[in-house]
């Protein structure tokens, strides 16, 4: 059997998602996107992961599409038509998504940044949408990159294929935050122990919310917001959280070590 590509560990509630093929850096080969599919979909299933960080081993966080696989090939026959399933679980995932970057990410590798909800990169990381430099299109990745991005700086980027940095990356909404190398597990930390402090049910909710469109009719909007305002009011965990705030104590969901 091959060896693993993405391995899965799950500890105080942190399901941890390590892409680990350096050799090609992190490239979405055809097994490392089976695997890491596949370790997705356990960590949202799971109800005892709250959190999901997406890290990689290498100086590498993802260059993109398999280039070796795919050259030559069909887009149906290199896979590019299950990476979308990928980036929809990422953006999807009731549990909050944490992109850890040690080092660059590249195309398709980007369009997975962009899918998570929050995403932390040592200062050296660098990031391209390199698609037109080697004739393709940024197509799949737009659905998760545009609504991050201004369209002046998608325009820019997109077409321009230029490798920017982790400090432009912050200014343009892409990733949250850029820290020195040897801050990063500290960093990465601070944001997990805040997620875990919210409710799971209120989380992927307000995940949902934020996914949703609104309708553009403001007093519908309104009416909308209010019931599933209502509802988590009344819910068992709105109940649990203004109690607990009211009693001075921590809800139940927050880990006690938390
Ligand atoms: C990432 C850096 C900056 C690291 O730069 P580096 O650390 O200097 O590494 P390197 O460039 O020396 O590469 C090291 C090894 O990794 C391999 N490698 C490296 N990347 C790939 C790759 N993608 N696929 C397959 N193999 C790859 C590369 O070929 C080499 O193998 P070796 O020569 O030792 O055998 C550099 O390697 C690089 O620029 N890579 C190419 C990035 C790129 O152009 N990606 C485009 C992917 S297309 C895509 O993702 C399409 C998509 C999904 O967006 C389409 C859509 O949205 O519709």
């Amino acid at each position: 059997m091959a060896d693993e590509l993405v391995h899965y560990a799950v500890q105080r509630g942190i399901a941890t998602i390590t892409l680990d093929s350096p050799h090609n850096r992190n490239a979405l080969s055809a097994q490392l996107r089976r695997e890491l599919r596949d370790h997705l979909t356990a960590a949202i299933a799971d109800d005892a992961v709250r959190v999901v960080v997406l890290a990689h081993t290498g100086t590498v966080f993802c260059a993109g599409m398999d280039l070796k696989e795919a050259g030559g090939a069909s887009t149906e026959q290199q896979g590019v038509n299950e990476f979308p399933a990928i980036l929809e679980q990422l953006w999807t995932s009731p549990k909050p998504v944490v992109a850890k970057l040690a080092g660059p990410a590249r195309a398709g590798g980007v369009g997975m940044v962009a899918a998570c909800d929050i995403a932390v990169a040592s200062e050296t990381a660098t990031f391209a949408f390199s698609e037109v430099r080697i004739g393709v299109v940024p197509a799949v990745i737009s659905v998760t990159v545009l609504p991050r991005l201004l369209p002046r700086a998608a325009h820019e980027l997109f077409l321009t294929g230029e490798t920017f940095d982790a400090e432009r990356a912050v200014r343009i909404g892409l990733i949250n935050a850029s820290v020195p190398a040897d801050g990063l597990d500290a960093e990465v930390d601070r944001y997990t122990k805040m997620l875990a402090l919210g409710a799971p049910n209120a989380l992927a909710a307000t995940k949902e919310m934020l996914r949703e469109p609104r309708t553009g009719d403001m007093e519908q909007d309104f009416t909308d917001m209010l019931e599933l305002s209502a509802k988590h009011f009344a819910g068992e965990e709105g109940q649990e959280g203004i109690a607990a705030f009211v009693q001075k104590r921590k809800p139940s969901w927050v880990p006690q070590d938390n």
